[in-house]
């Protein structure tokens, strides 16, 4: 097959997209209705790697494209085979070592066509010969780490237009942001486009810096709750972060005042939609409508943000936070993801994750883990500015929608970890139905605290 061309389904993709961690419609059914390899990027030791977008319909008609890495060989690799293709036994490539040298060998050559464009502007220290392996832990897309020099963040749900993790990182470089990691270069490219449409632009994939010696937020915030340790100063320091990031932003793109009505619309909307996927929400859909409520009648400030901005978007390098993955919420459209946004959002993002760190007490709802989570929620907002006047409800409004978020998302991605955002939509919202019932004893995050407001 030449590149460029469309291949016949085969029987294992549905399986390899469908229960990928990068998948975003798990639960909405659907299937892989074609699949596109771009160019052959090389071959190494018998394996020949292709880049390859596969469409996934859902059964409304809509669609959405995922960025596939497949390593082709004779023989079974020994480890990542997807199946059997008329271009020999497929792997999935990340797991392959021969073919991710073949990626990055490809990176650095700089061979160009109109679907796969790598632009490494500043790739100084990368060489062919460095070690690679993929990252290991939670992540939307692919990290495949380069060396302990950068990080190759291989998109997988592609979307129209510049991506918005290259795009910000390239900003906040410009602006001398000291707070997120420099970006070194990109592979831009096309969709590729079905009969009788144009082809769409699109990024595959972003090149940055390796932060090294790089703590996780969340795991240093889950310990330090945990051990009784003082998270105040990180706190602050975090805010500092963010404020830093969010003036930056502020000054780059553009920036407006949206409607408070629509804001609490929008939120009633999406909470409408979350009680579809996760009924459990229905008992408290009164209180939070009110909530939202609140925001009505306000115009709020709005700029670019982070969009999904958690302890897990965080890395504690020995020079200080850093703040990662500017790509927004994963569930949004990349439209909606480039509306500038009350930076509110973000803050309250992170003080629901604070929350979330709660979980690695022994004792989340006790006295201990409710003064370390009130320390550390008025050092963050200490340092980032506290909310002024109507403030303190919009950032409510924003606590209050990151949570029926977050019951979504972990009822589709850790149904163990579902009682941390419904015990944080209890608080906000007393129902009438009483508390969600905290569970004990799972393996990852064990009960969640009743969070302050
Ligand atoms: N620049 C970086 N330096 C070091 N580690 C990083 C860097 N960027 C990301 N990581 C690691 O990779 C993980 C996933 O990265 P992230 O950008 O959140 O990916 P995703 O969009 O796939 O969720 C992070 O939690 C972090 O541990
Ligand atoms: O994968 P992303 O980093 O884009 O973010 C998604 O996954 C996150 C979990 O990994 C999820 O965050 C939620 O869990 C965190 C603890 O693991 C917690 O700190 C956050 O507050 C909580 O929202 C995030 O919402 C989701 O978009």
């Amino acid at each position: 097959m030449t590149s460029g061309a469309m291949e016949q389904v085969p029987g294992w993709l549905n399986e390899h997209v469908g229960s990928a961690r990068w998948f975003g419609g798990k639960g909405r059914g659907g299937e892989v209705s074609r699949v596109v390899g771009l160019r052959w990027l090389g071959e190494r030791d018998g394996v020949r790697v292709r880049p390859e977008v596969a469409t996934w319909r859902y059964p409304d008609g809509s669609q959405e494209h995922y960025q596939l890495l497949v390593a082709y060989s004779d023989a079974e690799q020994p480890a990542g085979v997807l199946g059997p293709s008329s271009e020999g036994i497929a792997h999935d490539a990340t797991r392959v070592p021969a073919a991710l040298q073949v990626l990055l060998a490809s990176l650095l050559d700089g061979a160009q066509d109109e679907q796969w464009q790598p632009v490494i502007p500043d790739g100084r220290r990368l060489a062919a010969d460095l070690p690679l392996s993929v990252y290991g832990g939670e992540q939307s897309n692919t990290n495949v780490m380069v060396g302990d020099v950068a990080i190759l963040k291989l998109f997988r749900k592609l979307e129209p237009g510049r991506n918005l993790d290259i795009q910000v990182h390239d900003a906040l470089g410009r602006a001398s942001v000291g707070s997120a990691a420099r970006l070194y270069g990109w592979v831009a490219g096309e969709l590729p486009a079905a009969e009788g449409e144009e082809p769409v632009e699109t990024d595959y994939a972003m090149v940055v810096e390796q932060l090294q010696d790089a703590a996780d937020g969340f795991v240093m915030a889950r310990e330090a709750c945990a051990s009784g340790a003082d998270f105040s100063q990180e706190a602050a320091a975090l805010g500092e972060a963010l404020a830093e990031v969010h003036a930056a932003l502020h000054d780059t793109f553009d920036t407006t005042t949206v409607d408070g009505d629509e804001v609490a619309a929008t939120m009633a909307r999406r909470l409408d939609e979350a009680i579809e996927a996760a009924p459990v929400l229905s008992d408290h859909r009164d209180g939070l409508v009110q909530v939202f409520g609140r925001l009505a009648g306000h115009r709020l400030p709005a700029q670019r943000i982070h969009g999904d901005f958690h302890l897990g978007q965080t890395l504690r390098t020995p020079d200080g936070w850093r703040i990662i993955d500017f790509e927004g919420e994963p569930m949004k459209t990349l439209a909606e993801r480039r509306l500038p946004d009350s930076p509110w959002r973000d803050v309250a993002g992170m003080l629901r994750s604070f929350g979330y760190a709660t979980s690695g007490s022994d004792d989340p709802t006790g006295p201990a883990a409710r003064q370390w989570l009130a320390d550390v929620r008025a050092a963050f907002l200490g340092a980032y500015g506290e909310p002024r006047g109507g403030e303190a409800d919009v950032l409510s409004a924003y606590e209050a929608d990151k949570a029926t978020y977050e019951v979504v998302y972990e009822v589709r991605n850790r149904p163990d970890w579902l009682p941390i955002p419904m015990s944080a939509i209890s608080s906000i919202v007393p129902s009438r139905a009483g508390n969600y019932p905290l569970t004990s004893g799972t393996n990852h995050a064990g009960p969640a605290a009743d969070e302050e407001n």
